[in-house]
């Protein structure tokens, strides 16, 4: 049986139901809020309940158990046996239910279809025009084939307009002749390039008449679509074992003087016409939109992973008896420690406010979509910056939370029998890839700087709704601190620190150092800056969204977490607060912080209980829904391996003759 409301059955821990029953609300009901509807939550119940009936879609074994070519077999095993019972289990036109599907079967691992769904189609989406979505959009739904998207080589992946890899037209053939000039430009790292994409599309710099027209998307083939072998003049393989994601093969790519049809550059928006004539597309950064739209799922998926770990953290903390408080009889449920509560609260919060901010922006993102489908491209520099932002607080800060959840389960975290060493090394690659955090902070923080010189040049009026607050003053808040008064503070935090970063950087290009030279000098600056903004509008789309709850209980929970989340939030910068509020007004903060822990402790479990993570997908012996980790941690680690037999080969060949030669 899958989560329930409340998810008490028999056989739970006593613990664990003890926690449930002291929940305030319906998990089914708040599970509506997190996935955006009572009727999707719903189905993501019934698709797990149906999952469940299929025994072959279940790990063959512990994935911790398996080395790299087990995971990557696996991988493939389960995707088949998904996709024969494919009609069984979603409804296929739908993307959220498939991605809730892959989620729980494939895990979080890698998989040979993970950037097909996540990159390659949304691409072809973007970037095909019509006739090119006609040839092979169809294709790609119905996986006849597989692809990637490769952009970064193994010299550049931040700044794109160092390239090397070249597609050169040839007007007497009409084809592209795509080469790989260097080492340095191997492609390297596009997930699933290495062994299971035949077909990618591939960013190349555009040369025609040996004019570089900057990178360019094109669809390349990459392996015969019979035999899976790659193509002549085409050089292809896996990296090699990351930190995690080892069930996917993330690759490399040559290419030598590889030749490809005029009609195979995606030409949505810019076009080579058959005599070399070069179209210009209507921004110069649309090629781009396959980054900007995983960036603008990154919120909500980074709180799933978040919600990963702290859903296994306070599950096991309410299990978990160690020391005393009062009672000297029995031993304290850990999740008793206000140390544990401060460690787990404000990141079960942050999860939260993730998962609701990310709603916003994939709506903005879609939104953006149909604009530029329609021509006008004008809220790309507005998405570009906030997505920049957001992708790179959210996955330090998932990062910072995951990492503290494994350390809130003690010594057991750092098994793999708790799964979080996983969730932590996939959740922390998001801190590098769809761009550096630092390179994507510093976006950011060029659209806050030339906001500030708007406002500089009397043009406040022209700012858009989220750096509007640049232009305000605040200099007193009221000591009766609510949730608006703690945007205020944000507010004051994030404009001091944006017109101090700017006017470093303009003070310095003023005394006659170079633009770049002031903008590196100023630029640890700028990215703080860059944070702070991101955080207050993380904190504005959290309030906003609790607002508009409708059913009480639900939102009582959830103001109670807003309450946790504005204290944390606001004592974890108090230092660019210090002009603003006074040591006494820090130490009420402090103690509305401390009292907010104590009133979500009766929810904690509900609230992580709510994101409805099935036990197959959190693949935590630590984490169980029912809370018997005890027995289940023991049979864990009698199925490792090294526990089939009694004498390892090894002790047999090294250590017993060596401690026989010691003995003589
Ligand atoms: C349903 C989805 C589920 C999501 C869940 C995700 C889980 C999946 C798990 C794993 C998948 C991993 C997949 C990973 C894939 C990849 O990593 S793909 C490769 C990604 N690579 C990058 O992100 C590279 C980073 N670099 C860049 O993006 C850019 O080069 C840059 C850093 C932005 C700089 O660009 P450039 O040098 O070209 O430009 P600048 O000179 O700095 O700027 C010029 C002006 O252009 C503006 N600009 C830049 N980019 C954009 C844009 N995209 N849109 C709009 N405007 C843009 C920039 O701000 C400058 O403007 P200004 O002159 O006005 O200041
Ligand atoms: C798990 C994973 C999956 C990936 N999947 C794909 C994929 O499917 N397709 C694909 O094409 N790519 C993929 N990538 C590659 C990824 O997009 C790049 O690694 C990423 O964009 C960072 O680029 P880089 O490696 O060149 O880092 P670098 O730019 O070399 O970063 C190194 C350091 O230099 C700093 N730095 C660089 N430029 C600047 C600057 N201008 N100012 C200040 N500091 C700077 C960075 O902050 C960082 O500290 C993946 C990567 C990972 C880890």
């Amino acid at each position: 049986m899958t989560a329930l409301n409340k998810s008490i059955e028999p056989g739970d821990s006593p613990d664990l139901t003890e926690e449930r029953a002291s929940g305030t609300f319906d998990t089914n009901a708040m599970a509506a809020v997190i996935y955006g509807s009572d009727k999707f939550a719903q189905r993501r119940r019934e698709i797990s309940e149906a999952i469940s009936k299929i025994p072959e879609l279940a790990d063959s074994a512990p994935l911790p158990f398996l080395d790299r070519f087990g995971k990557v077999t696996e991988g493939s095993r389960k995707l088949s046996v998904i996709l024969e019972n494919i009609d069984k289990l979603i409804d296929p036109s739908s993307y959220e239910e498939g991605l809730h599907l892959y989620t729980e079967v494939m895990g979080m691992e890698g998989h040979p279809l993970a950037l097909h769904e996540v990159m390659f189609i949304p691409a072809l989406i973007a970037q095909a025009s019509d006739e090119q979505q006609v040839k092979w959009l169809g294709r790609a739904r119905r996986r006849e084939i597989i692809g990637c998207y490769a952009q970064t080589e193994m010299g550049h992946g931040s700044n794109l307009r160092a390239l090397e890899t070249t597609a050169t037209y040839s007007p007497e053939t009409q084809e592209f002749i795509l080469h790989s000039p260097t080492i340095t430009s191997l492609k390297w790292w596009p997930g699933a390039l290495g062994k299971s994409a035949n077909w990618a599309v591939v960013v190349a710099n555009l040369i025609i008449r040996d004019k570089n027209y900057g990178p360019h998307p094109f669809m390349v083939q990459l392996r015969d679509e019979d035999s899976h072998e790659p193509l002549p003049g085409i050089t292809v393989g896996d990296i090699g074992p990351k930190m995690a994601f080892n069930g996917g093969d993330n690759g490399f790519l040559g290419f030598r003087n590889y030749r490809i049809p005029r009609e195979y550059l995606l030409n949505r928006h810019a076009k080579v016409e058959a005599d070399g004539r070069y179209v210009k597309p209507p921004h110069a950064k649309i090629n781009h939109s396959a980054m900007i739209r995983v960036r603008s799922h990154m919120a909500t998926g980074q709180g799933a992973l978040l919600a990963h770990a702290l859903v296994i953290a306070v599950r096991y903390s309410a299990v978990r008896r160690q020391g005393y408080l009062e009672d000297k009889s029995r031993e304290v449920k850990v999740l008793d420690y206000q140390t544990q509560q401060h460690r787990l609260f404000p990141s079960i919060a942050r999860a939260y406010a993730f998962i609701f901010c990310g709603f916003e922006t994939i709506r903005l993102y879609d939104q953006l979509l149909i604009d530029v489908q329609n021509g006008n491209t004008s809220g790309m520099a507005d998405l570009h910056a906030l997505t920049s932002g957001l992708k790179s607080v959210v996955t330090y800060q998932t990062g910072e939370g995951i990492e503290q959840a494994r350390m809130a389960c003690g010594g057991h975290g750092y098994s793999m029998a708790s799964y979080i060493s996983e969730i932590y090394g996939v959740a922390i690659g998001g801190c590098t890839y769809e761009g550096e955090n630092m390179v994507m902070l510093l976006q950011l923080g060029r659209y806050l700087v030339k906001s500030i010189e708007m406002i500089q040049n009397g043009k406040s009026r022209e700012l858009g709704p989220m750096v509007a607050y640049l232009a305000e003053n605040e200099s007193e808040i009221d000591l009766n601190l609510g949730p608006n008064e703690y945007l205020k503070v944000f507010e004051y935090a994030a404009r001091n620190q944006t017109w101090r970063a700017t006017e470093k950087f303009q003070k310095l290009r003023n005394s006659g150092m170079s633009n770049e030279k002031a903008w590196n000098q100023a630029s640890v600056e700028l990215t703080r800056a860059s944070r702070l903004h991101t955080r207050l509008y993380i904190m504005s789309t959290f309030i906003n969204h609790v607002g508009s709850i409708v059913d009480q209980k639900v939102k009582g929970v959830l103001i109670d977490l807003l309450n946790v989340h504005v204290t944390y939030e606001v004592m974890d910068i108090g230092i660019y607060v210090q002009g603003l509020l006074s040591s006494n007004q820090m130490d009420l903060i402090r103690n509305q912080l401390y009292v907010s822990l104590e009133t979500i402790r009766p929810n904690a479990v509900s609230l992580v209980d709510s994101f409805q993570i099935s036990d197959m997908q959190l693949r935590s012996v630590l984490g169980r829904r029912d809370g018997n980790v005890y027995e289940n941690l023991f049979k864990w680690a009698k199925s490792s391996p090294l526990n089939k037999t009694d004498v390892l080969p090894s002790v047999t060949q090294y250590l017993k003759p060596m401690m026989e030669k010691s003995k003589l």
